[in-house]
């Protein structure tokens, strides 16, 4: 068993004249929790389609836990486990059939059903209500309960796609505690997600916009790939301040959080230039702060600095 999990070259998937994903190349190493984010449509679920089997590439290739995507489906599968957005949970079966369910599905030997499938319930907190039906179950449960199903069979590779959409801070949280347990006993976790906070949580992550992979890396890496000063300023008309700066700096400089304003200054010069600019326009800054950026402020930046490139 080498060290790979996933490895992906050139992989691109069309649908008629369009390309959901193009040209992804992409490394996951097996222990990894690798985090998938990008606004909608820009291609995360048809990647776990093709990495899952689900969907046939139309360039490239990949392997997935060893196997390629093309020829080994069934070494794939037998390895792998995909909770798709639509994961089929049964509504008018209880929280433990529906886990016994999968552990039949996947053959699961029988001596170690009982412990697996108290152990799972116990980690999703969900022991309480296993005589509960599936359909009766609060959003977050039924998320908890479609991973404890994802998981009955002990895959190595465990896909996710956007799992906690919807869901409560607290049941969030729950997840994610789960799916720390699962990466210490050695399973890889490939998930897309659409809240930032979760991607921190990532070894690694990939900013995917247009069907394209335009940002590869750690957390870390990635703010560190923000050139130049993140600014904070306050002023008491945001918007205002925001098409100023907009007109004179360009677009990917500036963005608003909540009332706040965040600018990216390629060094203190432009910064004070950006102080001239408000102070021309009437606008006092009512505070400032030189902040260390957050996904969010990468995501905006490299997704603005990506539309710019394209219609340049
Ligand atoms: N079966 C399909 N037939 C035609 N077009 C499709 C199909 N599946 C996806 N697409 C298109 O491919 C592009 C990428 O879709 P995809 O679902 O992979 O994006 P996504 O990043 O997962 O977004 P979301 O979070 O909204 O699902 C979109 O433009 C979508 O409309």
């Amino acid at each position: 068993m080498n060290d790979i999990a996933i490895q992906v070259s050139g992989l691109g998937r069309t649908f008629g004249e369009m390309w959901a994903v193009r040209g992804l190349d992409l490394e996951v190493r097996r222990g990894e929790i690798f985090g998938l984010v990008g606004p909608d449509g820009a291609g995360k679920t048809t990647t776990m389609r093709l990495l899952t089997g689900i969907l046939a590439a139309s360039e490239g290739t990949a392997t997935v836990a060893g196997y390629p995507i093309k020829g080994g489906e069934e070494q794939i599968k037998s390895r792998i486990s995909y909770m798709s957005q639509r994961f089929g949970l049964y509504g008018d079966l209880t929280v433990e059939e529906n886990l016994r369910f999968y552990a039949d599905l996947y053959e699961v030997p029988r001596r170690e059903r009982e412990p697996q499938e108290e152990r799972l319930l116990g980690f999703s907190n969900l022991t309480p209500f296993s005589k509960r039906l599936a359909r009766d179950l609060s959003g977050g449960m039924k998320q908890k309960l479609g991973l404890a199903c994802a998981l009955i069979h002990k895959p190595e590779i465990l896909f996710l796609d956007e799992p906690t959409n919807g869901v409560d801070p607290v049941s969030r949280r729950d997840f994610w505690r789960i799916l720390y347990a699962m990466l210490k006993e050695g399973v890889t976790i490939f998930v897309s997600t659409a809240y930032l906070d979760e991607a921190e949580r990532c070894t690694r992550v990939g900013l995917m916009h247009q069907g394209r992979l335009i940002q590869c890396d750690t957390p870390q890496k990635l703010k560190e790939g923000i050139p130049g000063l993140l600014l904070e300023l306050e002023t008491a008309q945001p918007r205002v301040a925001r098409e100023a700066l907009t007109s004179r700096l360009g677009s990917n400089r500036v963005s608003l959080f909540g009332g706040k304003l965040h600018l990216y200054a390629a060094d203190e010069g432009e910064a004070e230039q950006a102080r001239t600019v408000l102070h021309e326009a009437n606008i006092s800054i009512l505070g400032e702060n030189t902040i260390t950026p957050s996904l969010e402020d990468v995501f905006i930046y490299q997704l603005t600095r990506n539309n710019e490139e394209a219609t340049a």
